[in-house]
């Protein structure tokens, strides 16, 4: 009995002193540098190590390859303390997907020593920040680490390149493509430059000494248009004043995720209507939309030949006569066109599972306010690019959709013919 209440006292003491230790311990900031290769994310965490105002800080350096040249580049500046601070090597992955895992664990462990001001993390060229960001938010069913309780994203940057942005963004390259990686990865990079783009908190805009004053500020007004909701910066070599990537305070979740252009002009609409705008550099953005359904052959042709070669993005959902059931994800970076399947429309269930799902879904509101003609079916294209001659565009895209007399003929059942392939 008294070997038993002995043991109980060491529980609660043990669990006592535990949450002693979480409670005075403050989650540790982090900021995550994201960026195509070569754009200067190494340059950058070695500025910020120069420059680091008596922050202890540990430094987590992921490369694609065995050899993590990166990491050896941290460590032959000697900027960190060999005995307060910490270089932390991960090599042979990728920290968005096959190293998920492995962040957590590593993040969770430098957390837990309590006693570094920062976390910096240096992503690998070809690694997405979403991935990345949701990994300090939910727990790991696996490991059952929940770094939410350790750590907190302060901010997202990326680093773009300004000497190669204009090429890499106009090209067709995948990630494998390029030998980027081993294995098949084909995603493109002017995707992944999109993604690091629009979920970023602060863009550096580095290599300034490698373009002309005119193409720096066209590039300014185009990357702006992409996330409106990012600061971006000018730099050469990464040279940056610190406050602004460290202990920013900026980074929020839900904020990040709505932080692309395209959400944006959707939401400016959604708000009463917005008022097209044309900057300097000619850059503006609009909505296409419109419920009834587009003509698959029309729309198909118009996609392959006539697409506007000034549309830098363009975001959205569409739908097709010849699918009548099925919404389509449309998403356009440069030269770089996706459709996917992104579900049924509410209309094409039967109405008792519709009534069964309502009660699961938050945006209730929004669809049923927006019930039309063809339900909740509805083409809703969002339109971001430079020199864009809107009117013409949206007759253009306005030609593509089926006329009373296709709409009619899809009604009753008539097969429309339908080069999209299957998703
Ligand atoms: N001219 C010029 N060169 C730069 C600038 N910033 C970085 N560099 C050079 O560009 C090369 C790549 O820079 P890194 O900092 O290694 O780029 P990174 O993004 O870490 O590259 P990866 O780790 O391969 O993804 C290096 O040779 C840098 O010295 C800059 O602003 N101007």
């Amino acid at each position: 009995m008294l070997h038993f209440r002995s043991e109980l006292y060491n529980f609660a003491t043990l669990l006592h002193n535990h949450k002693a230790t979480f409670m005075n311990q403050k989650k540790m900031p982090v900021t995550v540098l994201s960026g195509f290769l070569g754009a200067g994310k190494t340059t950058l965490l070695n500025h910020i190590l120069h420059h680091r105002h008596g922050l202890k800080v540990a430094v987590i350096v992921n490369d694609m390859s065995e050899v993590n040249v990166d990491a050896r580049l941290v460590e032959g500046q000697h900027t960190l303390s060999r005995t307060e601070e910490r270089l932390v090597e991960m090599s042979n992955g990728c920290i968005c997907c096959t190293l998920r895992e492995d962040l957590m664990v590593e993040v969770e462990k430098l957390a837990k020593e309590n006693r570094f001001d920062y976390l910096l993390i240096e992503s690998t060229g070809i690694s997405e920040p979403v991935p990345v960001a949701q990994t300090f938010s939910f727990v790991d069913e696996q490991s059952g680490i929940d770094l939410s309780r350790w750590a907190t994203i302060d901010c997202m940057v990326t680093v773009v390149d300004a000497y190669n942005f204009a090429a890499d963004f106009g090209s067709l390259d995948t990630i494998s493509g390029r030998s980027l990686s081993d294995g098949d990865d084909h995603r493109t990079i002017v995707n992944l430059l999109t993604d690091q783009i629009e979920f970023a908190n602060v863009i550096i805009l580095n290599k300034t000494d490698l373009v002309p004053h005119s193409r720096l500020k066209e590039l300014h007004a185009i990357i702006h248009a992409l996330n409106p909701g990012a600061r971006i910066i000018e730099s050469s070599f990464s040279k940056v004043e610190i406050r602004e990537i460290v202990n920013t305070g900026l980074f929020d979740y839900g904020q990040a995720e709505q932080s692309a252009g395209w959400i944006r002009e959707l939401e400016k609409v959604e708000n009463g209507g917005h008022v097209p705008e044309t900057d300097e550099y000619g850059i503006s953005s609009f909505v296409f939309r419109d419920a009834r359904p587009f003509h698959p052959k029309r729309f198909w042709d118009y996609i392959q030949q006539n697409w506007p070669a000034g549309i830098i993005r363009s975001k959205g959902l569409f739908w097709l006569a010849s699918r009548a059931s099925q919404a389509l994800n449309w998403s356009q970076a440069g030269g770089s066109v996706r459709a996917e399947s992104a579900g049924v429309w509410w209309a094409s269930m039967p109405a008792d599972q519709r009534r069964r799902y309502q009660a699961y879904i938050d945006n209730r509101d929004t669809i049923e306010a927006r019930w039309g003609e063809f339900g909740d079916r509805v083409n809703e294209l969002v339109l971001i690019g430079q020199d864009l001659n809107q009117q013409q565009i949206l007759g253009e895209l306005e030609a593509c959709l089926c006329t009373p007399r296709e709409i009619a003929l899809m009604e009753s059942g008539a097969r429309f013919a339908d080069p999209f392939p299957g998703l």
